[in-house]
């Protein structure tokens, strides 16, 4: 039956108003592009960071990190934080503020007020667009708690065949119930399902992607062999450059899109998630199964995108993800992606600066060689709570001696035998919760012998082993500049990152005689 003239009438309304809206934003991001390019044409040097380190160090964090004072927010004050500065980033944040007090007086407002406006907007939609994202890292997680469950499960009738003894604790078995059998294997049954969907939706032609193969570059998302950890296929983006044409194109061709609810569809991915909402919030706080987990070492607290303790919120129908839900969610990357943005220092001219944030993997790290030739500086990350765990791509490498290793080929590098090296031992927010839940790093490193087992000890004990290494491996003498980092510190990392951009800086233009 053809819709009634008056739904029709409505139908073109709408459809009229998209296309507006599409065409506006159209235009603002042709006249930003022209805005940067202008302004990228008279820079004085173009400042290369590389990100470097293992996978989930955290150089996701880094790039993302202002993206918290974000201009949205009421604190910002743009004629005290003279300098918005513009990163792209795709399509993890189309684009990120980041705040520098670099800039004089004489900055042009104008094309930056626009580029605010942009960003704000940009953000929002792009925050909107993370929704499927965290869904998926929270459905990641909820299986690996019902996959626990089984072992233990399994594991404790392994165990109830040995002989009684009266020290033994109870057995698991008497943890737990049926309830929660059943619970588990509806969970098991539906998250799959779930899963599949929303990887499907995330990337429409993932489904269809052979599990081995690189992703092409209209893949964005995809599933890596090693892990089936959803990643997102890095992206070049330069602007002021001859690509920057194709930019607009691209960019909104490549967004995640937004997932829609399909009610007819039975294993509709937001459908099937809402359905387990409560079992998932059953069996997360049931102090049970809470006790079983413990007692089976599972160590949910370092697991990355982890939302569990919020699961009412993020799993309800008007969940929007702020900010920190964009920080904490756990996208893998892939290949290199390229964040440009200007700093203009007004008279003494604009700085493009070009941050590489490439993917930390083992199969990753032969791509990273090209980006070596020409870098200004290298941040490395380090993520110290992995003193005790294993890489995923092997495991029977301890993560901790990982990162020592690719710390030690990086520094004896001669292809960067001139850049310094800036060191973020990453993560100590989870050593220090980990040390003080009784785990002992002289188990899992064997000379660190009686020291005191404290995150301050462990700290400068690795902070000492990194230098070693520098010292003794660099081709030509460098200084050793290390911070320990924690993502729940934003103050502390706020201040450090603007430190260690100013260094930057300032080393830059020595080198090229500005200063
Ligand atoms: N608690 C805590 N979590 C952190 C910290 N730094 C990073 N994370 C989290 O750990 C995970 C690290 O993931 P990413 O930053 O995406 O990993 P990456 O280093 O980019 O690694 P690849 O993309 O795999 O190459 C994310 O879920 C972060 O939110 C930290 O200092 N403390
Ligand atoms: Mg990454």
């Amino acid at each position: 039956m053809p819709p009634s003239p008056k739904r029709a009438a409505s139908e073109r309304h709408s459809r009229a108003k998209q296309a507006a809206e599409a065409k506006q934003i159209s235009d603002r991001i042709d006249a930003m592009l022209e805005a940067e390019r202008a302004s990228v044409a008279k820079h004085k040097s173009v400042v290369r960071i590389l990100l470097l380190g293992q996978s989930e160090s955290g150089m996701a964090f880094l790039v993302l990190f202002d993206s918290r004072s974000f201009p949205g927010r009421k604190e910002y004050r743009p004629q005290k934080y003279a300098s918005p500065v513009l990163v792209w980033s795709e399509p993890r944040v189309l684009c990120t503020l980041w705040r520098r007090r670099l800039a004089p007086a004489s900055l042009k407002l104008t094309s930056l007020d626009f580029q605010l406006m942009y960003a704000r907007e940009a953000f929002a939609r792009d925050r909107e667009n993370w929704k499927g994202v965290i869904l998926l890292n929270v459905v990641r997680c909820m299986q690996r708690v019902v996959d626990a469950l089984f072992q233990a499960d399994a594991a404790d009738e392994d165990d109830s065949a040995d002989e009684f003894s009266p020290d033994a604790p109870p057995p698991i078995s008497s943890l737990l119930h049926d309830s929660h059998r059943r619970i588990c294997l509806r969970l098991r049954a539906s998250l799959d399902v779930a899963e599949r969907g929303l990887k499907a939706r995330l990337s429409p032609n993932f489904a269809n992607l052979p599990r081995s193969r690189p992703a092409t570059a209209e893949q964005h998302l995809v599933d890596t062999e090693a892990e089936t950890e959803l990643a997102v296929q890095a992206h070049s983006w330069n602007l002021g450059t001859k690509e920057a044409v194709n930019v607009k194109q691209r960019r909104l061709s490549v967004l995640p899109q937004e997932i829609p609810i399909d009610p007819s569809d039975p294993n509709d991915p937001t459908h099937l998630i809402r359905m387990c909402r409560d079992d998932m919030i059953d069996l997360w706080n049931d102090l049970a199964v809470q006790e079983v987990l413990a007692r089976r070492r599972v160590r949910w607290q370092e697991w990355p995108g982890f939302f569990l303790n919020d699961l009412e919120r993020v799993t309800s129908s008007s969940y929007h993800p702020t900010d920190d839900d964009v920080v904490r969610a756990r996208l893998k990357t892939m290949g290199v992606s390229d964040y440009s943005f200007v700093i203009d220092r007004g008279s003494r001219g604009t700085y493009l600066w070009r941050i590489f944030d490439v993917g930390g993997s083992r199969t990753q790290r032969n791509q990273w060689i090209p980006y070596f030739d020409d870098a200004s500086a290298v941040i490395f990350l380090a993520p110290l709570s992995a003193f005790d765990q294993k890489l995923a791509e092997d495991r029977s490498v301890n993560r901790l001696e990982d990162s020592l290793l690719l710390w030690k080929s990086v520094v004896s590098n001669r292809l960067l035998a001139d850049v310094d090296f800036i060191l973020f031992l990453n993560k100590v927010d989870i050593l220090s919760a980990k040390l003080r839940s009784g785990v002992k790093v002289q188990k899992y490193v064997r000379s660190y012998r009686d020291r005191p087992n404290t995150a301050e000890a462990a700290a400068k004990y690795f902070k000492e082993k990194f230098h070693a290494i520098l010292r003794e491996y660099s081709p030509k003498k460098r200084p050793f500049y290390c911070y320990l980092t924690s993502a729940i510190d934003t103050k502390a990392t706020n201040v450090i990152l603007d430190n260690v951009g100013e260094s930057i800086l300032r080393k830059n233009l020595q080198t090229i005689g500005v200063l």
